[in-house]
C-alpha cells in the first residue's frame, strides 16, 4: 500500500518525509491559471515556483527512498514533457481537466530509451457521480497508470479535506482495471465505512494533505506518523490478513462489515452492533 504526501514546500518537509515509512511527495507546480483550468479553494496553497520546484524535486530525488510526483492542472504536453525532463521527475499527477489525448500524448512524448512517465489521472467525484465517468476507458486506453479518486465539494476545488462517501467512489473503482489512490479528507479516523475501499483489488494506497498538518500550516511529523499508522498498521492488517476460519477451516481475509446479517445467539445483549448485524434474540 502507497502512502502520498501532498504539497511539500520546503527543504525540512523533505527531510521530515525522509525520515518517515511514505512513500510518494507531491509537489504543486502549475495550479490553476491561464495554462491549467482548475480553480483552487486555497490558491497557489502550496503552489512552488519553477526553480523551487526543480530545487526540491532533486531534493527528493536524492532521498532515494521518496519519489517527487508533480502534481498540476496544465493541459500544455510540451510544458508537462520540459518540465517533467528538466527536472527527471517521472511521475506526473494530472490534477485538472487534462483529456485522455493529453495523456497519450505526454506518454509518447517519452522516447523508449528514456525512463518512462507514470501518469496519475484525477477522477473526481461531487454528488455521488464521477465527473469523468464517460472518460475511464479512454483514458485506460490512453495509457493512465494510475488513478486518484478524490472527492469534489464543487466548484473545481479540491483538497477540503472533504472524504467521498464510499458508495460513488466503489462504483468509480468498479469501472477500473488499473489501481487507484483514494484521496480526499483521508485521515487517521478508523472509519468501518471505508472497509470496502481498503478490500477493493484495485486499491492501491492514499494520497493525504490537509490531514498531516496543524491548521493552514506546515507538515506536522505527528499527524504523518497517526495516518501512516491507522493505515498501514491498522487498516492493512485487519482487512488483509488472511485468518483461519473456525467454519469452514480455510484462510479467509478478515471482514470486520459483515455482508449479511448475523443472528445473535439467544439472550445475547449488545449495546452496539458493526454494520449488517441485525439485532435478533435480544
Ligand atoms: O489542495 C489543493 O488546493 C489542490 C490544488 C490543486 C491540486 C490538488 C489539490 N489538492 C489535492 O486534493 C487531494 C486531497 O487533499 P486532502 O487530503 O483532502 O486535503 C490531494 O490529492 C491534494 O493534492
Amino acid at each position: 500500500m502507497r502512502i502520498k504526501i501532498c504539497g511539500a514546500v520546503r527543504t525540512a518537509d523533505v527531510e521530515l518525509l525522509a525520515g518517515m515509512d511514505v512513500d510518494l511527495v507531491g509537489l504543486r507546480h502549475g495550479i490553476g491559471g491561464a495554462r491549467g483550468g482548475l480553480r483552487t479553494v486555497h490558491p497557489g496553497r502550496s503552489e512552488l515556483a519553477a526553480d523551487a520546484f526543480l530545487r526540491l524535486s532533486a531534493h527528493v530525488r536524492a532521498t532515494r527512498r521518496l519519489r517527487p510526483v508533480l502534481v498540476t492542472t496544465v493541459h500544455d504536453v510540451a510544458w508537462l514533457h520540459d518540465v517533467l525532463a528538466r527536472s527527471r521527475v517521472r511521475w506526473v499527477q494530472l490534477h485538472g481537466h487534462q483529456s485522455p489525448g493529453a495523456v497519450r500524448a505526454l506518454k509518447s512524448a517519452f522516447r523508449p530509451w528514456e525512463e518512462p512517465v507514470t501518469v496519475v489521472k484525477v477522477l473526481r467525484v461531487r454528488n455521488g457521480d464521477c465527473l469523468e465517468r464517460a472518460l475511464v476507458a479512454d483514458y485506460e486506453r490512453a495509457g493512465v497508470d494510475l488513478f486518484l479518486i478524490d472527492a469534489e465539494p464543487g466548484g473545481g476545488q479540491s483538497g477540503q479535506g472533504q472524504q467521498s462517501p464510499t458508495e460513488p467512489v466503489l462504483r468509480v473503482a468498479d469501472r477500473l482495471t488499473r489501481p487507484f489512490l483514494l484521496a480526499g479528507g483521508t485521515s487517521a479516523r478508523r472509519d468501518t465505512e471505508l472497509a470496502p475501499v481498503v478490500r477493493h483489488p484495485l486499491f492501491h494506497g492514499i494520497d493525504v494533505d490537509g490531514e498531516t498538518r496543524v491548521g493552514n500550516g506546515g507538515l506536522h511529523p505527528e499527524r504523518i506518523e497517526a495516518v501512516r499508522h491507522a493505515w498501514r498498521t491498522h487498516w492493512v492488517k485487519e482487512w488483509m490478513t488472511p485468518r483461519r476460519s473456525a467454519a469452514t477451516g480455510r484462510f479467509e481475509v478478515a471482514d470486520p462489515v459483515p455482508a449479511a446479517p448475523v443472528p445473535l445467539p439467544y439472550g445475547v445483549r449488545v449495546p452496539f452492533l458493526p454494520r449488517g448485524c441485525a439485532r435478533q434474540a435480544v
